[in-house]
């Protein structure tokens, strides 16, 4: 059996940074690990690249071929993927063995974990090839500066934990840029009725009931938990 990790979250929430700072990890600590390429638009790595989109379908050519904008154009591309998930990717991955472990740099397009099945039928073509599966969602810090950006940041990570089904993480990125740390602790394990007053006191009072019921989603999917993670720490 191989393992997979794949690591998704809105765009610019430090996936990248996320991938290659594992890579070095592993590195540090004597572990193999494969990085691989899922967006076809990315330019420059700071991880050796082990296997790529771009050698596929690069979102450069489908735009100008094809006289797509950027985001129709990277949708274009995850569909051609899909299309060869039996082809292209099926022979990529016959080159890694047994214990293998890699680790997708996914694009950070919403439609891709919210209703686009792409990823979903990607993260299927992988457990029928023997892999298990988990992913690892990163959300920028900036999203615990207050109970309204936490509410929306939870409510992108659940639309990815339920089209997925995986085993899912969290992962709350750049927290070296987080000034008032005591203020996002709160939310790391949040108390329900304390966000609830918090959402209230922010919002008019028609929106109590919706409210409500959004905390009480939060507080059911108790795994809307974030674990914090300062990358920049040991270069400080
Ligand atoms: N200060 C700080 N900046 C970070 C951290 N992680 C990422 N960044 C910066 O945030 C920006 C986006 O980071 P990426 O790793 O490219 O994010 P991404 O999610 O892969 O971006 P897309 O592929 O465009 O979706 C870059 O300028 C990074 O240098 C971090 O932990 N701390």
């Amino acid at each position: 059996m191989g393992f997979a990790q794949l690591v998704i979250g809105p765009a610019g929430s430090g996936k990248s940074t996320y991938c290659s700072s594992l890579y070095q990890h592993c590195q540090a600590v004597g572990r193999s690990i494969n990085i691989v390429n899922l967006d076809p638009a990315a330019e420059h790595f700071d991880y050796p690249v082990a296997m790529d989109i771009r050698e596929l379908i690069s979102l450069e050519d489908v735009m100008e071929e094809l006289g797509l904008g950027p985001n129709g154009g990277l949708i274009y591309c995850m569909e051609h993927l899909e299309e060869n998930l039996d082809t292209w990717l099926t022979e990529e991955l016959d080159n890694y063995l047994d214990d293998d472990y890699l680790v997708f740099d996914c694009p950070g397009q919403i439609e891709l974990f919210s209703h686009v099945p792409v990823l979903k039928n990607f993260v299927e073509h992988l457990k029928r090839k023997n892999f298990n599966v988990c992913a690892v969602y990163l959300l920028d810090s900036q999203f615990m500066t207050d109970v309204t950006k936490f509410i929306s940041g939870c409510m992108s990570s659940l639309s990815a934990m339920i089209q997925l089904e995986l085993p899912h993480v969290n992962i709350l990125s750049k927290m070296d840029l987080v000034k008032n740390k005591r203020g996002v602790e709160k939310y790391l394990d949040p108390e329900p009725h304390l966000l609830l007053a918090e959402l209230n006191q922010r919002m008019a009072p028609q929106f109590e009931k919706l409210n409500k019921s959004l905390i009480e989603v939060v507080d059911h999917y108790s795994m809307v938990n974030f674990l914090p993670l300062d990358l920049r720490k040991e270069e400080r």
